[in-house]
């Protein structure tokens, strides 16, 4: 990294606590979730568990001394703003976190008491009560017991109503931790899944109603490592926690009919991706070849031609154009929309990327390969964060500096022009051929070249010698023209044969 680029912190979390072979709960929902969340997530393994839909088979818990140098290894390096605990099955490991956590005091300590899995297996046994009541809850800014955990810290007795819950929080908070939340997933008979929040002065009844599903295996780990994540983001308690219910009640609803494995209790879908036609999303990253025959459409051109807007990328794809983006700045945005969901469905089926100019909500709504914005339209940077990381983003840039920018904020490519004179686009500057050059040579990014470009000059822009330029992209040769598909075809063999003769 260079001293003048600036550096952004990151939140960080820190999980302490035990696999789960088949990924629902434990380490692996914590990084799901941080992940989901926005936020970095860091593991320190306690204990490794066969483990599936059907339950626990077996446990084996890492050596304390192991657990102690995986947590010096993170702990003195990263800066963390919350460690989460999740399973702690030994005296030993909670002393060696008890160590480590003197040795690097962190901002934010969440204590999930893990104890019994959702599928009843006992994951930390009465042997670590003593030392949780005595020395870590102590120190914890939130614990998220469940009922069972609440009762078992409490000496066990029964926490069968909302009421009992109310109660426990009040006793686990005199043990000392700044707050409690009494998780009632598993209370018996309650319609609503009802958890109970106490701050040491007030409470506050956190209901969702009950989500009819198998899929609940690592709720209780999920809901912790949402407040965690949240907490490290800087949210108050009480924020990061309503935060966290939300996110636990929408994954659940999302995920519930969703089959993986064969047991009683499903892992459900941190991502609310899993459910997405598989067919429907890019399985490709962006390949730069594709801006060889770029094909612009123009709705003022169709009608002048009389087509409809599908017909003409049709042809144009036919033709042999590469990539498709469609430019509409009149259409209202319901028929854009309908249009553009036609045009992704002839594209996808050959095989060849749609881009949405300028209209980002239209991109997201058909589910387009990306978008094509200019200097004036959304800044680059938002429109990544708008549209993940797998969507293509292009960008217009004239100046060696805007395509630098281009790099920097994201983008997959840059158009780059008016290289000649055009009627397309109004008060548009003219570069040439030099300042296209000029571009080229400046920009990190593959290069397409637009502006004026026909059969009769697309050869000339070719020529230029730059090996980022990777194609010409053309509104009026292809579209202002009697037939479509004829233009193209014409176009792109001009195209292959200027690139054999470089
Ligand atoms: N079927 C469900 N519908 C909605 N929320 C649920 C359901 N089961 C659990 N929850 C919520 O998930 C979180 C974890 O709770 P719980 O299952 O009690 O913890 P644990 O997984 O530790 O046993 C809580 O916020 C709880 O209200
Ligand atoms: C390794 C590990 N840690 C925690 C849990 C608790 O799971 P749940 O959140 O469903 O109670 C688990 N089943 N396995
Ligand atoms: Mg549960």
């Amino acid at each position: 990294m260079t001293t003048t680029e600036s550096v952004r912190k990151i939140p960080q979390v820190l999980t302490v606590a035990g696999s789960d072979s088949g990924a629902g709960a434990g380490i692996q929902a914590d990084l799901k979730v941080c992940a989901a969340r926005g936020v970095y997530c860091a593991s320190v393994i306690t204990a490794v568990t066969a483990q599936n839909t059907r339950g626990v088979q077996s446990v084996h818990l890492l050596p304390p001394e192991f657990v102690s140098e995986q947590l010096k290894s993170v702990l003195s390096d990263f800066e963390f703003d919350v460690v989460k605990t999740g399973m702690l099955p030994s005296t030993e490991i909670v002393e060696v976190l008890l160590q480590n956590l003197s040795d690097f005091p962190v901002r934010a300590l969440v204590v999930d008491p893990v104890m019994v899995s959702t599928s009843g297996h006992v994951l930390a046994g009465s042997s670590i009560l003593s030392i949780f009541r005595e020395r870590l809850l102590p120190i914890a800014d939130i614990i998220t017991p469940n009922v069972k955990e609440a009762s078992a810290l409490l000496g066990g007795v029964r926490i069968e109503t909302v009421s009992d819950m109310r109660s426990a929080a009040k006793s686990l908070h005199e043990m000392g931790p700044r707050f409690v939340l009494v998780k009632g997933g598993d209370l018996p008979d309650s319609s609503d899944s009802v958890d109970v929040y106490f701050d040491g002065k007030e409470f506050h009844e956190l209901r969702s109603p009950r989500v009819a599903t198998r899929n609940t295996h690592g709720t209780g780990c999920t809901l912790a490592s949402c407040i965690a994540a949240e907490l490290a983001k800087g949210s108050s308690m009480l924020s990061a926690v309503k935060v966290a219910k939300r996110f636990v009640d929408n994954a659940l609803d999302y995920s519930k009919d969703i089959a993986i494995g064969s047991g009683m209790q499903g892992p459900f879908d941190h991502f609310f991706g899993l459910k997405k036609d598989p067919q429907s999303s890019r399985c490709s990253i962006f390949n730069p070849d594709d801006l060889f025959l770029y094909a612009v459409t123009d709705s003022r051109m169709n009608r002048r031609w009389n087509r409809s807007i599908v017909d003409a990328v049709k042809a144009a794809i036919e033709g042999g154009a590469t990539i498709i983006q469609l430019r509409e700045k009149e259409a209202e945005t319901r028929e854009f929309l309908e249009e553009a969901k036609a045009c992704v469905d002839i594209c996808r089926s050959h095989g060849v990327s749609l881009l949405i100019n300028d209209r980002i909500d239209i991109a997201l709504a058909c589910n387009a390969d990306g978008v094509h914005v200019g200097q004036s339209d959304m800044p680059v940077d938002l429109v990544r964060c708008l549209l993940g990381p797998d969507k293509i983003i292009g960008v217009s840039c004239k100046t060696p500096e805007q395509a630098h920018q281009a790099w920097k904020d994201g983008a997959d490519y840059i158009g780059s022009g008016g290289v000649f004179p055009t009627n397309t686009k109004a008060n548009n500057r003219t570069i040439g051929l030099d300042g296209l050059k000029e571009v080229c040579e400046a920009s990190k990014l593959p290069v397409v070249a637009i502006g004026g470009i026909g059969i009769s000059n697309a050869e000339s822009v070719m020529q230029i010698d730059a090996p980022n330029l990777k194609g010409v992209a053309v509104v009026s040769a292809l579209f202002d023209q009697d037939c479509v598909l004829t233009q193209a075809k014409k176009l792109h063999k001009t195209l292959k044969e200027s690139k054999r003769e470089i």
